[in-house]
């Protein structure tokens, strides 16, 4: 046994001190599982855009007005190409001029666009900005529970992959559809104003476009989606084949495997040939559409009589409505396009309205519950007929009692997937149970600040979860009420001390500099959980994931570390040292004990 002399309780003389605080009252389990209000969150990305809008008057303003000069630029052109004909026609001073105006409007067309381009890009990089940031500090007042839900990679997606598909929504969605609506309708309006005949057929012609257009944009995805996925299937069966080259040859499988691949690029080449089919095929459809709109209409146009007043133009109005009727098609197209990226980005949407919507963890709490045993000073932690699940009507624990006396060492037994992590886990506060109480130094559990948790308990796990920083950031977390007596304590106390010192800037050397070993970096664990010299310890099969060497190391500092307080683990190696009480979990009679 290790030497337990001078062993300090500061966290229990810490306990005593907030142990008469007010009740809080909880959080409801549905709130608490983080269950988010998806039309709140989706409100709050439409906040952001607003926000961002508001904020950025300037901006605002300049990409309003590059959308409606990029407009008003593209549709001006022809009606002044119009009269520039009928000025040349009728042989007026005034064709120069209006060759020149026209001349100018093109390039305005064209500075317009670019304008438009650089004023959704820097909007757009302003919404990003603005979306992590809120993103990010929603992350920091998120409940623990829904870090153990949600995977990191999945977080890391909603910041990363699905802000970038806002932001995409907003540039080539959104905004140019605004612009590609404004234009095909100003085109309409201007033809009909022309001769109304062709505007009439116009309004026949485009929906039919547009159905056209949206089938071919959905067949075209489609079959390129196919063909990536028969393109990724024929790339896996190379290295697949070369790795069990031997195999095959043995068994004579080399015609098999032949026509698996042969299989996977005829799908590739199908898929491929389809999507070519339907980029072949669009152009000349939408070509022989906007032709045969236009010759029909200039043929009645040419026959006179009542018809042909209908479809009746100057030659200039001839040239405007040709030039318009081919350039209708654009943005038509280029609508499906945006409805395309709109969907796409509907479900990045939908995802960081989820997390902004998210049920936060409650404010810190100055508050706790007079237990409801009565009997704080005794009881360190207590589960009072707990029933939790993680799923609704799925219950892990059932009814499920435990207290732990102070200064008790408790391990916690079961068969796998009984429930040993999640009593930690509810322990921790990190989920509120469905019906019973969790008590944690007289206080329910999921009420203690984050501030003052680590003077409550500390957590050691299987794996060591490295922060950003030096070996004693390890320790502190960054916490600059952590002081440097204490880190050097907990770091003598699990027998760090020399090896920190003698690493080249000590502990202010870098972690992924110090090349700690597995055994040290869990000893490094042990130190953070007992920096600010908590009254209990919850273990999770710490010793787990290390040989038997680095385990003795481990199991020594674990010895002196647990000495003067509460423990409550799950590792039987620890129970096998230090003794204690075993408590079986997922048994008829929870309670019992060895
Ligand atoms: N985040 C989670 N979401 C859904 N189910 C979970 C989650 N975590 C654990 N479970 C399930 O809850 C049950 C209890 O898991 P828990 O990890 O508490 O068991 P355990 O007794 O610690 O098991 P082991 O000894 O194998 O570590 C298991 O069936 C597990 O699959």
């Amino acid at each position: 046994m290790p030497n337990c002399t001078g062993c300090r309780r500061g966290g229990w003389t810490w306990m005593r001190a907030h142990s008469g605080d007010a009740t809080q009252p909880q959080a409801t389990p549905a709130g608490e599982r983080g269950v988010a209000s998806r039309p709140a969150g989706n409100r709050q990305v439409a906040a952001v855009f607003a926000d961002v809008a508001r904020t950025h008057p300037a901006l605002t303003v300049a990409l309003v007005a590059a959308v409606v000069a990029t407009v008003v630029t593209a549709l001006l052109p022809p009606l002044v190409l119009a009269q520039v004909v009928d000025g040349i026609a009728a042989r007026s001073l005034d064709a120069p001029r209006l060759a020149a105006t026209y001349l100018a409007l093109v390039v305005l067309q064209g500075l317009a666009g670019a304008g438009q381009e650089a004023a959704i890009a820097v909007f757009g990089q302003k919404v990003t900005h603005e979306l992590r940031s809120r993103m990010a500090a929603k992350l920091d007042r998120l409940p623990a529970g829904y870090f153990v839900r949600n995977a990191a990679g999945a977080i890391t997606s909603r910041l990363v992959n699905d802000v970038d598909a806002v932001e995409a929504l907003f540039a080539s969605g959104v905004v140019g559809m605004v612009t590609d609506l404004c234009q095909v309708v100003g085109i309409v309006a201007i033809v009909m104003w022309e001769s109304v005949g062709l505007g009439a057929m116009l309004l026949v012609a485009l929906p039919l476009v547009f159905l056209f257009t949206r089938h071919v944009q959905r067949a075209t995805l489609d079959a390129q989606t196919q063909n990536r996925v028969a393109v990724g299937e024929a790339n896996e069966q190379i290295p697949e084949t070369l790795r069990t080259i031997r195999t095959i040859r043995q068994l004579g499988r080399e015609a098999f495997m032949g026509r698996r691949y042969a299989r996977a690029i005829d799908r590739a080449f199908l898929a491929q040939e389809r999507s070519n089919f339907y980029d072949a095929v669009y152009s000349p459809v939408v070509i022989t559409t906007s032709s045969v709109v236009i010759g029909v209409s200039l043929s009645l146009a040419a026959q006179g009589g009542p018809l042909g007043s209908l479809f009746g133009v100057t030659v200039g109005g001839a040239v405007a409505v040709i030039s318009y009727v081919e350039k209708v098609f654009t943005p038509l197209s280029d609508i499906g396009m945006e409805i395309q990226s709109i969907q796409q980005a509907a479900a990045g949407v939908r995802r960081i309205g989820e997390l902004l919507g998210e049920a936060e963890e409650r404010p810190a709490v100055t508050d706790a519950v007079a237990p409801s045993d009565g009997s704080s000073g005794d009881v360190a932690a207590s589960l009072s007929h707990v029933t939790f699940g993680y799923e609704p009507n799925s219950p892990v624990l059932r009814d499920f009692s435990l207290r732990v006396e102070r200064g008790e060492h408790v391990t916690l037994v079961g068969r796998t997937g009984a429930g040993k992590s999640t009593v930690l886990r509810l322990l921790l506060g990190l989920y509120q149970p469905d019906s019973g109480e969790v008590m944690v130094l007289g206080r329910r559990a999921g009420a203690i600040s984050p501030a003052e948790r680590r003077r409550c308990y500390g957590y050691v796990e299987q794996a060591f979860r490295a922060v950003p920083g030096s070996v004693t950031d390890q320790v502190t977390l960054g916490d600059p009420s952590v002081t440097v007596d204490q880190v050097s304590r907990a770091l003598q106390t699990v027998g760090l001390s020399d090896v920190v010192a003698g690493l080249p800037q000590g502990g202010n050397t870098l972690l992924a500099d110090a090349r700690l070993s597995q055994g040290q970096l869990q000893l490094l664990n042990i130190a953070r959980a007992i920096a600010c010299d908590p009254g209990l310890l919850i273990l999770d099969e710490v010793t787990a994931n290390l040989d038997s060497a680095t385990e003795r190391q481990v199991m020594e500092a674990l010895a002196v570390a647990v000495c003067g307080r509460t423990v409550i683990s799950v590792s039987h190696r620890l129970f096998e040292r230090e003794g204690g009480r075993l408590v079986r979990v997922g048994e008829d009679d929870p309670e019992a004990s060895e």
